[in-house]
């Protein structure tokens, strides 16, 4: 979406989550989570190992099913695996690993393989591809081969495969890793520039302090807002600091409470 579009409604979020609860095997990863995203924000997600930040992305674009909840994406309920074709067209989801993502032999023909699927003609798709990576600074890359990339190449790559794509909204999930530090800055450049609206997983606190807009906590399968505070002595960038509580039990027990006193 450009910047000057602006949606009919733009009260109403890109996504929504309501109640959402998943189990894994015996045990409850999301026990209840609300979120939703804007256009125009860009939403750091962050908590420790295991709390089920990935998850969370994979529920969004329908890879797992919630057991519980409502997950709502452009205004609509989604359930069943056709309501997700459109919402994967829209929301564009970085893998962790990048070699989810990479499954043709070159770099161009991966880059193109997300626009040939959402029906744009070979001269379009080969066109978007070799667009997305010159932006990424990648035009030395199409014809390379991609399983023989490094691990910080093949993460620019694999953004270039969702950026191709041309989505509504991404779902980035630890962009940041294995790559050096000026290729780092160059990423928060290039994402800063961005319209579209984000979140971001990552344990990279420097990275989310440039780029996100508002954080959220995920620990013991429930989300808290956390404060991101700027700093308004720093001049050059609008640092924001992430502030997390380390025992939010506080915040728990007040979530717990305005989702008991709310239904
Ligand atoms: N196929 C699966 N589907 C869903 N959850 C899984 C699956 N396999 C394992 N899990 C469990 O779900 C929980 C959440 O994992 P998830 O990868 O979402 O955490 P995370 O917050 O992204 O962690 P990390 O910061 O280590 O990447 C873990 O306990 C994990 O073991």
């Amino acid at each position: 979406m450009s910047s000057n579009e602006i949606p009919s409604d733009f009260q109403t979020p890109l996504i929504e989550l309501r109640d959402i609860v998943f189990d894994h095997r015996d045990r409850q990863v999301l026990k209840g989570v609300d979120f939703s995203l804007h256009a125009g924000e860009r939403v750091a997600l962050v908590g420790p190992n295991g709390a089920g930040k990935t998850t969370l992305l994979h529920l969004l674009v329908g890879l797992h099913r919630p057991r519980a909840g409502t997950l709502l994406a452009f205004g609509r309920e989604r359930r069943v695996e056709s309501d997700f074709h459109e919402v994967r067209a829209r929301i564009g989801l970085l893998f962790q690993d990048s070699d989810d993502q990479l499954f043709c032999p070159t770099v161009l023909e991966d880059v193109a393989f997300g626009p040939l699927n959402l029906g744009r003609s070979p001269d379009e798709a080969r066109g978007d591809a070799l667009r997305t990576l010159a932006v990424l600074g990648l035009e030395d890359f199409s014809e390379r081969v991609t399983h023989r990339l490094s691990a910080g190449e093949k993460r620019l790559v694999a953004l270039a495969t969702v950026l191709a794509m041309n989505p509504s909204a991404l779902l980035l999930d630890e962009p940041t890793n294995g790559l050096d530090e000026a290729t780092e800055q160059r990423l928060i450049a290039h994402l800063s520039g961005l319209d579209q609206a984000m979140l971001i997983v990552s344990h990279d606190r420097a990275f989310l302090e440039r780029l996100a807009t508002r954080a959220v906590h995920l620990v013991d399968g429930r989300l808290n807002e956390a404060t991101l505070h700027r700093h308004p002595h720093v001049h050059h960038h609008s640092h924001l600091h992430l502030h997390l509580a380390n025992d939010s039990t506080d915040h728990q027990d007040a979530a717990h409470a305005d989702h008991h006193g709310s239904s």
